[in-house]
């Protein structure tokens, strides 16, 4: 199973590779404020999914938020530890 810090490794070599095809090398490429958007979207949907889906759903929102919150990371060139350092 893929975990959190397994996910930014992957994400983190696909925008140094930039393999043809890759969601993340285009999402890169549209920018932070586009991210931005995928990353609010993500969370309404993950906060509908906690009130009104199954747990599954909510689950599934989740890890799309998260993946896209990772890629923002990546795009301002922040580290997991620069975030660690504040949990
Ligand atoms: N975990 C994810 C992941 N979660 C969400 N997403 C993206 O976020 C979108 C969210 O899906 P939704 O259908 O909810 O969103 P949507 O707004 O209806 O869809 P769009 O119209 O925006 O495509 C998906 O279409 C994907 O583009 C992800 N894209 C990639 N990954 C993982 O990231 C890794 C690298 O992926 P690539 O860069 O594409 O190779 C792989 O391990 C993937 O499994």
């Amino acid at each position: 199973m893929k975990t959190f810090e397994g996910l930014f490794a992957e994400l983190s070599e696909k925008a140094r590779t930039r393999p043809a095809g890759s969601g993340t090398v285009a999402e890169l490429d549209a920018g932070v404020h586009f991210i931005g958007k995928k990353l609010v979207e993500e969370a309404a949907e993950t906060w509908m999914a906690a009130e009104f889906q199954s747990d599954a759903q909510c689950a599934e929102e989740a890890s799309q938020l998260l993946y896209h919150l990772q890629v923002m990371l990546i795009a301002k060139g922040l580290t997991l530890d620069d975030v660690y350092a504040y949990l």
